[in-house]
């Protein structure tokens, strides 16, 4: 593989709990090559969201090393930290967080006008056209339907040109059709070179990826490659169950 363009080595993350520490991540390697969609799953508490925050910088581990791009975060102080969001990453969230005052070109630009940094109007409107919503860009979420606003989400994520999108359960709030058009959308644009790193609980969701991670107790437990929905609900049903019969000892 080319260099990745993440990197992490041992990543560790706890956090304090009533009984001793909670271990979210206790040892995780992980390298994704440029241009790749990764999915992540596991069961619920496995450590899905602890490592896409820790990898987009949003929240510092406990020990490990991530490197995004060749640049170590370890090193990076709040406002470096805060500039590399701006800049090198972009977010798609399970509920979208447009501002509902603000027309389709102004979310999308938002990242730029919070960076201080012009905007223009023609790659705004050539992004708004490529997620296929051309002709809506004076409308405001509420004119919009659940899968436009996450296709106008999306735009946003890609206005800063980052190193990579990630999509914390970028599906979870749309119907069939809605979500299989925002899929289809991040399978293209990971088709073009846009990496993107998605946490899902949906099999369908995650067989749109390059490959898929598994968590389970804060580790990686298992990789699949070009996967199927059906070898993905299968690997899941078996995690889910001995994370329940773990529960139940
Ligand atoms: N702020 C916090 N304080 C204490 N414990 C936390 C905190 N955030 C997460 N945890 C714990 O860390 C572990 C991993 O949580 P995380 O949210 O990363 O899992 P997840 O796989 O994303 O779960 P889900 O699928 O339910 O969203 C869980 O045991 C969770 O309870």
């Amino acid at each position: 593989m080319n260099a990745p363009v993440l990197r992490i080595r041992a990543l560790r993350c706890e956090y304090p709990g009533e009984a001793g520490p909670v271990h979210a991540l206790r040892h995780v390697d992980l390298d994704v090559a440029r241009s790749s969609f990764l999915a992540i799953m596991g069961p619920s508490g496995s450590g899905k969201t602890t490592l896409l925050h820790c990898a987009a910088g949003l929240q510092n581990p406990t020990s490990g090393s991530i490197e995004l791009d060749g640049q170590d975060l370890r090193g990076l102080d709040q406002t470096q930290l805060a500039r590399l969001r701006r800049r090198r990453v972009g977010f798609v969230f399970q509920s979208f967080n447009l501002l509902p005052a603000l027309s389709a070109v102004d979310n999308v630009e938002l990242p730029l006008r919070l960076d201080s940094r012009t905007t223009e109007p023609a790659r705004t409107t050539a992004l708004l056209t490529r997620v296929g919503l051309g002709n809506r860009g004076s409308h405001r979420p509420h004119q919009l339907s659940g899968g436009q606003k996450q296709r106008v989400a999306v735009a946003r994520a890609l206005i800063t040109d980052p190193d990579i999108v990630f999509a914390d359960e970028p599906t979870g709030a749309l119907d069939i059709r809605s979500a299989r058009e925002v899929l289809r959308l991040m399978r293209e644009l990971a088709d073009h070179g846009q990496t993107i790193i998605m946490v899902t609980h949906d099999p369908v969701a995650a067989s749109y990826s390059d490959a898929v991670l598994f968590l389970a107790d804060g580790r990686i437990v298992d990789r699949l490659p070009r996967p199927t929905a059906q070898q993905v609900a299968g690997r899941m049903a078996v995690l889910v169950e001995s994370a329940e019969s773990a529960v139940n000892q």
